[in-house]
């Protein structure tokens, strides 16, 4: 019999996770039934959603949310081989059973020398949340300029990239230079550390003196209420997400964005990756030849032991990460 280790939500977070707010159990597995298979987590994400969804979607004591990169180690399941690996969405745990449905293979051109724990990051959901925001929620085209936040992460970098390969100009922000110098490193035309310039506006201004036509959003409250104020007309944001307010214990206050909306006629709509399932195949069929390609590189910020999820879950929200925070199980 297997013995799974798994986190769980010990106690809802009140602004930023804190360790205690964990609690690592162990799980005994049941024998397999016929059409079941026994998988091991060797990857595993750590993602900003999981803090709001938490509050959503969660109650007190249950395992906490998340993707992994598994292989089957045990199979009474024909269709499914011992040592396929497949992203699956059981959350944090060691090792856990399924009848394969919940399964999603890595693609069989899937080559040896790429890291699977890209399953989780640009060849997976983030990658595809910036697949989907840019090319249908922005509809970017060839010579536009096109702004991205929270650039040096999981979804950032890969809007920056999928931009260049576009065609377009790509401004970037994060919250450290060495960040600023990745970002520079892999074709961004401008970018700045949010946390040291002494005016926003101004950057946004040195940036791109002519404004923007795409801004993907990945972390609203202030940032996203100056940056609109610099869309070009008929300019379009993706609104990808908020994680400036996610870890808020008291919901901020922003300034309306109503003016600027109606004046410059914008369009911004918000999206969840999920929504786009239809587009997945493509999408990472499309990510896959870009980094083979080497057209879209990849930074991972991976952590060691599966004991170490939360450090690496607060870790990401408070910025350590370059690109996609994963866990080493
Ligand atoms: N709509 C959708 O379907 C999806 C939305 N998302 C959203 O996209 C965003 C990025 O996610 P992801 O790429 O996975 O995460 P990242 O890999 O970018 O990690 C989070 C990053 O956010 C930045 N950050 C944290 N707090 C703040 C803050 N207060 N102000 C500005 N930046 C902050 C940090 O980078 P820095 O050093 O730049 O501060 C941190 O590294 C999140 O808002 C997430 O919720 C992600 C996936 C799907
Ligand atoms: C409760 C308020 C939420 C406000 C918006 C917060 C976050 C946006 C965001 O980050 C959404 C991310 C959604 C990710 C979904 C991931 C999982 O469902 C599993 C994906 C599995 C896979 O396709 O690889």
């Amino acid at each position: 019999m297997v013995t799974a280790k798994v986190w769980v939500l010990k106690k809802h977070f009140e602004g930023f996770p804190k360790p205690s707010d964990f609690e690592m159990k162990q799980v005994a597995l049941a024998n397999l039934k016929d059409g079941e298979l026994l998988l091991e987590s060797v990857f595993l994400s750590v993602d900003p959603y999981m803090r709001p969804y938490s509050k959503r979607d969660m109650k007190e004591g249950d395992v906490m949310i998340g993707t992994q990169v598994a292989r089957i180690v045990e199979s009474k399941n024909p269709a499914f081989a011992v040592g396929t690996f497949a992203v699956a969405n059981r959350g944090w745990r060691t090792h856990f059973i399924s009848d394969g449905k919940d399964l999603s293979l890595l693609p069989a051109s899937w080559p040896e020398s790429l890291p699977k724990s890209l399953a989780l990051g640009t060849v997976g959901m983030p990658g595809l949340t910036a697949y989907v925001g840019l090319f249908e929620i922005c509809k970017m085209k060839p010579g536009e300029t096109v702004l991205v936040n929270a650039a040096a992460g999981a979804v950032g970098s890969v809007v920056g990239q999928l931009a260049k390969i576009g065609g377009c100009k790509v401004v970037g922000c994060a919250g450290s230079d060495s960040k600023v110098a990745y970002l520079k490193s892999i074709g961004f035309d401008e970018a700045f550390n949010y946390k040291t310039v002494t005016s926003l506006d101004e950057a946004l201004r040195k940036a791109s003196p002519d404004g923007y036509d795409c801004f993907f959003d990945n972390v609203g409250g202030e940032f996203a209420s100056i940056a609109i104020n610099h869309m070009k007309k008929y300019g379009r944001i993706a609104v990808c997400g908020a994680i400036s307010q996610y870890n808020d214990s008291v919901p901020q206050k922003g300034p309306y964005i109503q003016i600027p909306m109606i004046f410059n006629e914008l369009s911004m709509k918000g999206f969840i990756v999920t929504s786009w399932n239809n587009r997945r195949e493509e999408g990472v069929k499309a990510l896959l030849k870009w980094v083979l390609e080497g057209k879209l590189k990849y930074h991972e910020q991976v952590t060691e032991r599966f004991e170490n999820m939360p450090a690496a879950f607060i870790g990401m929200l408070k910025g350590e990460n370059l690109g996609k925070a994963v866990v080493k199980a």
